[in-house]
């Protein structure tokens, strides 16, 4: 058993070192001449967030400028961009930018509109996890059963009862669409309290994991994983003498970081690499997306058994370390890979 743990123990170092040798591979920046021109459609929250000082810094020593769109002016007017870099709601800047790609396919947007989209329902965007079913030798990942509920609230104790959902059950709200209200989640802990509920929503299976999830954060093809604090266990005793629907706040942001804990190996080992690699690779390639990260957990007690709960487009990235160098490293291997597809 030792021996396995040291091995187990050795891996994990590995991992955790793995894990922080993120693949920054460094691409020659662009000729003087020629800037790499991200024009970028972004809140002025999200601005503030991800646009941060370091990460302008480095972008213009390797030869990328950030512009600014404005969103008051058409934007076939503004430019030219190699990059269009958003992150805004609403059908009237999904057509804008539909548009204009349209005449610019030679422009780069991160990420397609359309493959946006799949993420803004918790249905859909649990889909290709759901049909991948990935499993090998390092082990399984899956999504937590769950039910969409678009009816009245008095017919979810019975919609739960045939699809045969077991309790807790989490409640999320169906649509994803960055307004605080698609972020207030409850945990319901008997079938009763089920019709306090408002649909539209997803009930999902309540999954033991130890209260720390893994953010695997997707960047073209680099991964970082980070550790958070995440809902406790509920045991049987409690969810006995539990009745009610509680709604529970955002407990896995930045501020709950786990990775500095001191945690239950067994909690807090990362999902093995060569499976995250593998799981990114597919998401990648089904989503049709680039800037994602995915909220996975381990089942408390197996080694192996991981659930992806959440998938979330252009997350918070500056909350990855070293953000700045795989960003702009990110940003000019698409622009190589373009002008590959060109010469082709
Ligand atoms: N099926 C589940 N089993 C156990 N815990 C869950 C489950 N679904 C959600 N949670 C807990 O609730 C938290 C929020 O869930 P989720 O990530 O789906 O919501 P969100 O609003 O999309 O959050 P984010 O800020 O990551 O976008 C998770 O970090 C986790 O702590
Ligand atoms: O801790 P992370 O980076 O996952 O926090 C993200 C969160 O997962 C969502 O992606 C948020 O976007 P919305 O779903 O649109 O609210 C991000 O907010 P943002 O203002 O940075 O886009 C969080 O950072
Ligand atoms: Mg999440
Ligand atoms: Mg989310």
């Amino acid at each position: 058993m030792r021996l396995n743990g040291e091995i187990s123990h050795l891996w994990n170092e590995e991992a955790e070192e793995e894990n922080e040798r993120v693949s920054v591979i460094s691409l020659p920046p662009p000729p003087p001449s020629k800037k790499l021109v991200v024009g970028y459609a972004l809140t002025s929250k999200k601005v503030k967030s991800f646009l941060q000082p370091r990460l302008e810094g480095l972008a213009r020593k390797k030869g990328i400028v950030f512009v600014a769109i404005d969103l008051s002016q058409p934007l076939l007017d503004q430019g030219p961009f190699d990059i269009v870099l958003h992150k805004l709601t609403g059908k009237e800047w999904q057509q804008i930018l539909e548009d204009y790609w349209e005449k610019h396919p030679e422009v780069t947007v991160l990420d397609p509109p359309a493959a946006i989209q799949h993420l803004h329902n918790r249905q859909s965007m649990l889909q290709d996890v759901a049909d991948l079913n990935l499993s090998d030798c390092y082990g399984k990942v899956g999504t937590p059963r769950q039910l969409v509920i678009t009816k009245d609230p008095s017919s979810i104790a019975d919609e739960v009862s045939k699809a045969g959902l077991t309790l807790p059950l989490v409640a999320k709200p169906l649509v994803v669409d960055g307004s605080a209200k698609s972020h207030e989640l409850s945990l319901a802990y008997d079938e009763f309290s089920l019709s306090k509920l408002d649909p539209p929503l997803v009930l999902q299976e309540f999954v033991n994991h130890g209260g720390v999830l893994f953010k695997v954060y997707i960047v073209g093809d680099a991964i970082k994983v980070v550790r958070r604090f995440s809902l406790p266990d509920v045991n049987e005793s409690e969810l006995l003498n539990s009745t009610g629907v509680f709604q529970f706040p955002r407990v896995s942001c930045a501020a709950a970081s786990a990775d500095d804990a001191e945690l239950d190996p067994s909690i807090a080992e990362l999902p093995p690499r060569p499976l995250l690699e593998k799981l990114a690779r597919e998401l990648r390639q089904r989503l049709g997306l680039r800037l994602f990260n995915i909220d996975v957990i381990r089942e408390h007690g197996t080694r192996d058994r991981f659930y992806v709960i959440d998938i979330n487009y252009f997350p918070g990235l500056s909350k990855m370390p070293g953000y700045e160098h795989i960003f702009t490293d990110f940003l000019l291997s698409v622009q190589s890979k373009f002008k590959m597809r060109l010469s082709s």
